[in-house]
């Protein structure tokens, strides 16, 4: 099946990934974010441009009050204590007992002992959505991987066996991010093949790509495969424009156009440029 070309949905057949981004416009789904010091203006930036409204909500004492009023939740772990880690169990939990999606960014899992056990705890609080670089994925499945802090030293085709079996494993969405970003819910795999390869010098780009995961899975719940898979797409696509209008083609001008094309971005260019297709795997 591909995607390329297929923007229009008849009752029987699944929504087109421009019509999932309506879906969060129309919305514009509270969307709360437990993430890093690094990435909170930008995620919230990413969120709003795109369509959602996002509110970084992270002390102990309101966490879980504020899940149960929010539409999505993500669960970074880039800069974390103990206290924290706190914090995204209990939102965690509350959004699991409330039926809420939640999308977790395993950020530099691998680099120390503390970071994997933290990964690996809220693994086991059952995201819907698991999505990081391909170093962090393979690490969160367990084997010894080749991390470098935050920054993935492994592709991302390096990772799908181990997003596979993550996803069995734990009945979620898992996503890897790379050339080739992979979407799988254990059985079938969805590659999407936006983006440049700049995006790997703007800071916390990975982390505010998570986010609006969550708010499209949020509105998007009856295929939460599909939803990861459309917000990658459409964030690749903006990075592309961003990069082909930027006066300067450097990572500076590659953040702040991103944000604009995220605004800006029409059905015509999303249905001329997307590129996911389903992978075809032996079932
Ligand atoms: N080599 C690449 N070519 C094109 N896009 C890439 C490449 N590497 C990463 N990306 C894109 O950059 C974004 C962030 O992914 P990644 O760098 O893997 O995550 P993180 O920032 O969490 O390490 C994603 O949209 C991904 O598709
Ligand atoms: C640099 C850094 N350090 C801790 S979190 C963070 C941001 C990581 O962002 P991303 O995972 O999107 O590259
Ligand atoms: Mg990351």
């Amino acid at each position: 099946m591909s995607f390329a070309k297929s923007s229009a949905c008849t009752p029987h057949s699944k929504p087109s990934v421009w019509q999932m981004w309506q879906r969060v416009r129309i919305s514009k789904p509270l969307t709360q974010c437990i993430t890093n010091y690094v990435s909170m203006e930008i995620m919230a930036a990413t969120l709003l441009a795109a369509g959602a409204s996002p509110a970084m909500v992270h002390g102990l004492d309101e966490v879980e009050d504020f899940a149960s009023i929010s539409s999505a939740l993500l669960i970074n772990m880039g800069t974390m204590s103990s206290e924290w880690v706190a914090s995204k169990k209990l939102a965690a939990k509350q959004a699991v007992l409330l039926n809420k999606p939640w999308v977790l960014d395993p950020v530099g899992c691998g680099a120390t002992p503390y970071r994997t056990k933290a990964c690996l705890d809220m693994l086991h609080c059952k995201p819907t959505v698991v999505r990081g670089n391909a170093s962090e994925i393979i690490a969160l499945s367990g084997a010894q991987g080749n991390v470098k802090g935050v920054d993935s030293t492994a592709q991302s085709s390096d990772a799908l066996v181990h997003a596979t079996q993550l996803a069995k494993d734990f009945t979620c969405v898992v996503a890897v991010s790379g050339a080739v970003d992979y979407v799988t819910n254990g059985r079938d795999v969805l590659e999407v093949r936006n983006g440049v390869e700049m995006l790997t010098l703007v800071t916390a780009a990975g982390c505010s790509l998570t986010a609006l995961v969550a708010a499209f899975v949020s509105q998007s719940r009856e295929d939460p495969l599909l939803a990861t898979a459309a917000a990658m797409a459409i964030f690749g696509i903006a990075s592309e424009r961003a990069l082909e209008t930027a006066a300067v083609p450097g990572p500076g001008s590659l953040r702040v156009g991103l944000l604009d094309q995220l605004f800006l971005l029409d059905e015509e260019t999303v249905t001329k440029r997307i590129k996911i297709q389903e992978r075809e795997v032996a079932k």
